[in-house]
């Protein structure tokens, strides 16, 4: 069955229906890994977007039972140059297309994926709409001026209730965004005693929880969007250890009095180079997001930049210059993506210990510069 995919400055691009036969609006971005597309489908923080995938065979080694970032994918639609048929991996239990089937999302294949992201990247991310090829441009066009990307992309992928993942080690208060569960992952496997609580949990419901550390979580949309978590985190920051991920990253900058700012295109891919500071060496890094943090804005703040993206020099990291709280933008956890920064998780453990112990002593030795 043919189907359109229409974006926002009249382009039409027409391919082959994968997945559900919805029709879809939501804002175009393109992720450049060649992996890990059952990751990224399932990444909460792709919440409505209609995502390309750069890489053009997708779907070869199917879908399996272990590598969701969460059960209920939220993704708007996905876009390919080729979707596999015939799978070929010892895990898979499915198809791509069947997967997306489903779970009710909607897909095109066998478009120019190159030049789709071009214009993304030439012109900015843009709205974009997955439809029959029965319904006019001029009318879908319409239909896409008329429809707002939606403000409450937290509230619709956060969980509604907290829950606990008991363990015998530090006890995390874990704040879902839109949480990859990569991140719980990562805890769990260090015996971590995690409770995960909603995205509009109040600082005082947190700290009723006796936490040794607050691990906020990535998560869809712009992080403004969600006034009642920055409250939280502010209140928290002189408190207890906190460290953020992606949007939790963006919103200590917020709560500290920073600001952030849109891209253009955004950073989604697998292998993006971070240097870090600290340390003096460059990781490479797994990467979603369209906002970040805006370096001018940090001047009147306690926050220092702490990493730097090597591709476009924006703020990658950030360090609080007196109390136990950083923050990155991209994603330690790794799914999908390379591990070079998985060790973020100890040095947050190893930060809970000091402060534990009283023995906390702020460690901004930044031994490197921008480049
Ligand atoms: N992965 C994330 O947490 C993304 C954060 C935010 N929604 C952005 O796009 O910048």
């Amino acid at each position: 069955m043919k189907r359109k995919l229409v974006l926002e400055d009249g382009t039409v691009f027409i391919g082959e229906a994968i997945g559900s036969e919805k029709a879809v609006i939501g804002e175009a971005v393109f992720n450049t890994g060649m992996t890990g597309y059952q990751e990224i489908i399932s990444d909460p923080s792709y919440c409505g977007q209609i995502v390309t995938l750069t890489y053009p065979l997708v779907g070869n080694y199917g879908v399996n039972l272990d590598d969701f970032e969460t059960i209920n994918p939220s993704i708007g639609g996905l876009v390919v140059k080729e979707s596999c048929d015939y799978p070929s991996n010892f895990r898979s239990v499915e198809s791509l297309d069947n997967y997306l089937k489903n779970k009710d999302i909607p897909g095109i294949q066998g478009i120019d994926t190159r030049k789709l992201t071009r214009i993304i990247r030439q012109q900015g991310t843009m709205k974009a709409m997955i439809a029959s090829i029965e319904t006019t441009t001029e009318e879908l066009l319409k239909k896409m001026k008329m429809t707002p990307i939606p403000q409450d992309q937290v509230s619709q992928v956060s969980t509604i209730k907290p829950y606990v993942v008991p363990g015998r080690g530090a006890r995390i208060v874990l704040i879902d965004f839109g949480m990859k569960h990569g991140i719980l992952r990562e805890f769990t496997k260090r015996s971590c005693h995690v409770t995960v609580v909603p995205y509009n949990t109040t600082a005082e419901e947190i700290l009723q929880l006796k936490p040794d550390g607050v691990m906020l979580s990535n998560g869809p949309g712009d992080p403004k969007d969600v006034p009642e978590a920055i409250e939280a985190i502010r209140e928290l920051i002189s408190v207890v250890p906190i460290f953020g991920i992606c949007l939790g990253h963006q919103l200590i900058a917020l709560a500290s009095g920073g600001d952030t700012l849109k891209m253009s295109f955004g950073h989604r891919g697998s292998n993006h180079p971070v240097k870090d500071l600290e340390t003096d060496r460059v990781w490479m890094t797994s990467q979603n997001h369209g906002y970040a943090v805006s370096e001018e804005s940090l001047t009147n703040t306690d926050l220092v930049v702490s990493q730097y993206a090597l591709n476009d020099g924006s703020v990658e990291g950030l360090k609080h210059e007196f109390h136990p709280v950083f923050s990155v933008q991209y994603h330690p956890e790794s799914a999908p993506g390379p591990q070079d920064s998985n060790s973020l998780f100890d040095r947050f453990l190893t930060m809970i210990d000091a402060h534990k112990r009283g023995e906390y002593t702020c460690q901004n030795v930044l031994t490197s510069t921008k480049f």
